[in-house]
């Protein structure tokens, strides 16, 4: 067999790790590998994470996650990044920082809260969220949690969805993508740019095996844009990516189990 000499698109992943492989860097690396990507990963943050909830936490020093994002960028490259959880301000804003001197787009997953209601943010990180990390993203994927803990807005409709997007716009990110899944009803996703407006609308599949649905989401848009696909096409390939790996979520462990990420690998049983 001759030696390949093209190499994939790469995609870095700022997150923490979630020991039962549902979410976090876990969930990046797999939708990365099942998008056609190559995955690398900054860990921020260690969790002791189980289908029942986070049993423990243990951030990195910020010289830890420097060195790690130096390690990639300087001699590997990305032409997409990928925020998760960031657990504290100093994290948030050595993150920020890094990323404001990147020309890849960047993929902002504000993550405040596990499904099972464990934080994954200190309290006092959200204004850093607001005012360093949401400026640096070309796209911010908040849940509608994430939604009222970052602007107040506590979303019930689609209209509420609308207010949220405006709100989250006006800390500066290029695009938001305001994530509908805790709603009822059809699974509603709204892009918007302030002008385009672009709804997404899946079936809700009755599936209460959805650990690690946000993550899959965001490293999927990243995974797009890193393939050259603009904003609007990135996001509708990875709700159709999510919606399919929520219909064939495992039931693992004795809670929330997580999301089939190697659905479209998998044969239908
Ligand atoms: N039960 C479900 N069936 C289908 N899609 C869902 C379901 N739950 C969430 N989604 C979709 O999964 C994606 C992640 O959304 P959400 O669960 O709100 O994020 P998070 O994991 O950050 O809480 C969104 O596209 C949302 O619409
Ligand atoms: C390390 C880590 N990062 C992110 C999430 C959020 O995922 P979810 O909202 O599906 O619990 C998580 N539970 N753990």
């Amino acid at each position: 067999m001759p030696i390949r000499t093209a190499v994939p698109p790469r995609v870095l992943t700022v997150a923490g790790s979630d020991s039962g492989g549902g979410a976090g860097i876990q969930a990046d690396l797999k939708t990365m590998l099942a998008l056609g990507v190559h995955g690398m990963s900054v860990l921020t943050a260690v969790t002791a994470q189980n289908s029942l909830g986070v049993q423990g936490t243990w951030e990195l020093p910020v010289d830890a996650v420097r060195a790690q994002y130096r390690s990639v960028v300087d001699d590997i490259g990305v032409q997409a990044v990928k925020t998760g959880m960031l657990a504290s301000a100093a994290l948030v804003e050595t993150v920020a920082e890094l990323l404001a001197g990147t020309d890849a787009p960047v993929v902002v997953d504000p993550v405040g809260v596990s499904k099972h209601g464990d934080a994954l943010l200190a309290a006092e990180a959200l204004d850093s969220v607001r005012t360093k990390l949401l400026p640096v993203a070309t796209v911010a994927t908040p849940n509608l949690d994430e939604v009222a803990q970052l602007t107040g807005v506590q979303v019930a409709d689609e209209d509420g969805m609308r207010r949220a997007a405006e709100e989250i716009l006006a800390f500066g990110p290029r695009w938001a993508l305001i994530k509908g899944g805790h709603l009822p009803g059809e699974a509603v996703d709204l892009l918007t740019d302030g002008s385009a407006e672009h709804w997404l609308r899946a079936p809700r599949y009755d599936n209460r095996h959805t650990h690690g649905t946000g993550c899959t989401l965001a490293s999927a848009i990243a995974s797009g844009l890193a393939l050259g696909q603009d904003v609007p096409t990135a996001v509708e390939g990875a709700k159709a990516y999510v919606t399919g790996a929520i219909r064939a979520g495992f039931a693992l462990g004795g809670g929330i189990g997580p999301v089939d990420h190697g659905w479209r690998t998998r044969a239908a049983d």
